[in-house]
């Protein structure tokens, strides 16, 4: 194996030494980084094999490895494949090198095992359930086959439970997959729990509501789908005049605007976990899902109290919380939130019932530039295909839509009524992977990188290292153009820290933990694989080359980076 260079970085180094010598060195590699064999400390990774001659590095293709041009030179000795095991192959199955990750609101469109693995194997990274729908029964029974699919097929996908929130919405449908409300209809809107429910009649979850609103105020279905003017409460029904024909769905959420205002009193003063809600995050950590979106989310004190919650309540248990943005608070309270959480939603859907449907782009933007700079995965949610609920094609605009947020950079997408209960689940989410896949390679292509500051992040110096040693990683690998970084770490945090930064090529990201790999499965270009480590470097780099190897993601002749956080280095060389 050839070790062109060497450039390591550790806590043990002088402080005064080690970072501000970084830049330089990182100057020293691009000068000559092909022809220039140099060892600035050799320990990290103890090597020696024969430099291969040459390296032609390009963008990879858009469908990653699988067909890449790299000019491979398959001079050194081959790879032993043995020495990577049957069980690891098949532990670390499918992989794209798809840097935008998809996620898929799990529904009874999809809840079927075929179906769930036809979302698997069509790129969904995190599948999402929706406590708002559904019993628990049925969502332990969902949550059990995805992760069967994991543990039998070699998926990572990742378990996201999105608990309900203190929201006003209707009841169900009376069983009835939607209703249409037609222009000047009267509708009834009770919370007198109607069984069965008569024509034109939706119950509402709120005892409160007859009382909170008033007549003249406007009543918004599912964020504007639909709206209904209140004419006259009669008890506990309030009847409403349809004044923007559309479809309700079981369990839209309702909001009401007055004078303009969104009329945001009951909000303020109700908690924002209920009681059913806690018992949704008792049920979500002993099933081990992996991570918990909590609903209208004010300030950062909430994710705070659930952070402690569930340390008190499973000690060591990984569970990322996420923090969904949809309400004035959370946007007056951005930055704290987001600090406080493991992530955040854009959750367009919400947000577009509380504030003006034009301010919606500026926030996503806002919103994805904050998340990113904090290190936090961003997930950008609602609408993006939602024609496809009904046809099986997207529209111009969605195309669109979807477009800007792989261009925004956003860490992830997500499919909600198109995937839950929508008539082309599989085939939104082909859209999804085929615009991202193109826009993606479209940026490389164009060498567009946006100057987007990347402040300190770390909390102590060792992380400090670890955040210097990805961006200069970063910078390396885009300098250089190499074909991929690969990342060995424990916690996942290295491996987070590069995404952040955004290189051209694909991160593999190799950890021994599977709750840590699932974790990582949600952030933008990491392609996680779980392995043993052992103490002796050369034979892991030799264990992972022979893995992706064996899938056709590498070949000989590419140029690669090698980062470990164990011992915090970074090698570059051409894989033998
Ligand atoms: N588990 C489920 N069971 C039945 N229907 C579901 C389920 N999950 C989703 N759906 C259907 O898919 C639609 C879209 O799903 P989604 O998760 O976006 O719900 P939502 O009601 O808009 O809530 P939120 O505002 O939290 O996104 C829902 O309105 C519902 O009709
Ligand atoms: C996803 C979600 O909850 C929203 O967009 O409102």
């Amino acid at each position: 194996m050839s070790t062109q260079a060497i450039h390591l970085l550790s806590p043990s180094f002088p402080s005064s030494r080690s970072l501000s010598n970084l830049p330089a060195s990182s100057r020293l590699l691009s000068i000559n980084p092909i022809y220039l064999p140099f060892t600035l400390r050799r320990h990290a990774f103890p090597l020696s094999c024969n430099c291969s001659s040459s390296h032609t590095p390009v963008l990879s293709s858009d469908n990653g490895f699988g067909s890449k041009s790299v000019v491979a030179h398959a001079t050194a000795s081959a790879i032993d494949v043995d020495a990577v095991t049957e069980a690891e192959l098949k532990e670390n199955g499918f992989r794209s090198t798809r840097r935008t990750k998809l996620i898929c609101t799990v529904g009874p469109a999809t809840c079927g095992p075929e179906q769930l693995e036809a979302l698997a194997v069509g790129g969904m990274n995190v599948a999402r359930v929706n406590m708002c729908h559904g019993t628990r029964e049925w969502h332990r029974n969902v949550i059990r086959q995805v992760r069967k699919l994991n543990e039998e097929k070699g998926f990572a996908v990742a378990v996201m439970m999105d608990t309900e929130g203190s929201e006003i919405h209707m009841g169900d449908l009376g069983g009835a997959p939607s209703a249409k409300a037609e222009d000047g209809e009267i509708w009834t809107f009770s919370v007198r729990s109607y069984s069965p429910l008569p024509d034109r009649t939706a119950n509402v979850n709120y005892d409160g509501f007859t009382e909170d609103v008033r007549i003249g105020d406007e009543l918004l279905v599912d964020g504007g789908m639909a709206r209904f003017e209140v004419i006259e409460k009669v008890g506990p029904d309030v009847k409403c005049r349809c004044t923007d024909p559309g479809l309700l769905l079981p369990r839209a959420n309702l909001t009401y605007w007055r004078e303009g205002s969104l009329v945001r009193e009951r909000n303020a003063m109700l908690p924002t976990i209920s009681s059913k809600d806690w018992l949704d995050i008792d049920f979500g950590i002993a099933e081990g899902v992996d991570f918990i979106a909590v609903s209208f989310v004010k300030s950062a004190e909430v994710i705070n109290h659930l952070k402690s919650y569930i340390a008190a309540r499973c000690p060591g248990c990984e569970i990322g919380v996420i923090a969904k943005i949809e309400s004035i608070d959370a946007l007056k309270n951005l930055e704290e939130i987001i600090r406080a959480s493991d992530g955040a939603m854009v959750a367009r859907g919400d947000m577009g019932a509380q504030i003006p449907l034009e301010q919606v782009p500026a926030c996503q933007q806002k919103i994805v530039r904050l998340c990113r700079q904090l290190n936090k995965p961003v997930i950008v949610a609602s609408q993006l295909l939602e024609s496809m609920i009904e046809y099986p094609t997207p529209t111009r605009a969605e195309v669109a839509d979807v477009s800007e947020a792989v261009r925004q950079r956003a860490d992830a997408l997500m499919l909600s009524g198109e995937s839950a209960m929508g008539r082309y689940p599989d085939k939104a989410l082909s859209v999804l992977r085929s615009v991202s896949l193109r826009i993606e390679r479209w940026w490389r292509e164009e060498k567009r990188r946006e100057a987007l500051e990347l402040p300190e992040v770390a909390s102590s110096f060792s992380d400090r290292i670890s955040e210097e040693i990805c961006n200069s990683a970063a910078k390396i690998a885009n300098n250089l153009g190499v074909d991929a970084v690969f990342v060995y770490t424990k916690s996942g945090h290295m491996a987070s820290l590069l995404s952040r930064c955004r290189p051209d090529c694909p991160i593999f990201a190799f950890t021994t933990s599977t709750t840590v790999r699932r974790r990582l499965n949600l952030q933008w270009g990491l392609i996680p694989f779980r392995l043993s480590f052992s103490d002796d470097m050369e034979s892991n780099l030799n264990r992972t080359f022979a893995l992706l190897k064996a899938r056709g993601m590498i070949q000989s002749g590419d140029l690669v980076i090698a980062l470990s956080d164990m011992l915090q280095s970074i090698q570059v060389m051409n894989v033998p």
